[in-house]
């Protein structure tokens, strides 16, 4: 492929801007000439990981499948993008172990629970005060701050891509 394989994981609160980031990543990478995937928490909840919802234990089932999936990948010689709340620094640690913390990009998607409410783009803040979803990260579950990321967007303030184009400094591919 010539390229390195990375895991770049974007963790953040539902609506901090994770997707959107990766997304862009994406293209630009493409761009670049870089052989990706993208793995999205949302997109592998319809699949591979259909059977987990948002009890503390499926979590962490939903990274470590995340992790094997993407290493697997890396194996293959891709740069794997994932976004996941991933809300729990022991798995966000249990990953850089796992894929090795050379390898592992950890990006903070930071931005204020009330900004991620006014956003609520999947309408998912307002079923959660109409108390039709529980266990909401952020609202009536956890989310640890990363202790050590890599990178952290403050994307309350940032653009899209002011946002990307820190991504793609820090990342030095
Ligand atoms: N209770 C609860 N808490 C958090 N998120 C919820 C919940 N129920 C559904 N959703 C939707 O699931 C997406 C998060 O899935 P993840 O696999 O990233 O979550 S986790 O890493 O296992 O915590 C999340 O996607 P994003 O909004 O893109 O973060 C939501 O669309
Ligand atoms: N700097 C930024 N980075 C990422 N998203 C941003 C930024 N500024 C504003 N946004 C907006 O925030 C929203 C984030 O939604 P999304 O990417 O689906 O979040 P998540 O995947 O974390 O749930 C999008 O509507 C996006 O356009």
């Amino acid at each position: 492929m010539g390229q390195k394989p990375y895991l770049v994981w974007f963790t953040g609160l539902s609506g901090s801007g994770k997707s959107t980031l990766a997304n862009h990543l994406e293209v630009a990478l493409h761009q670049q000439g870089f052989k990706t995937y993208l793995l999205d928490g949302d997109i592998l909840r319809t699949g591979l990981n259909q059977d987990l919802g948002f009890s503390p234990q499926d979590r962490v089932e939903n990274i470590r499948r995340v992790g094997e999936v993407a290493r697997l990948m890396m194996e293959a010689g891709l740069i794997v993008i994932a976004a996941f709340i991933s809300p729990m620094e022991k798995e966000r640690e249990m990953l850089r172990k796992y894929i090795g913390s050379d390898a592992f990009f950890e990006i903070h998607v930071n931005c204020p629970l009330e900004k991620c409410q006014a956003r609520d783009p999947k309408g998912l803040y307002k079923k959660v005060r109409a108390g039709l979803i529980k266990n909401f990260t952020g609202i009536d579950a956890p989310y640890e701050i990363p202790a050590h990321p890599a990178l952290t967007v403050n994307t309350e303030q940032e653009t899209i891509a002011t946002s990307l184009e820190k991504v793609l400094i820090s990342l030095k591919l």
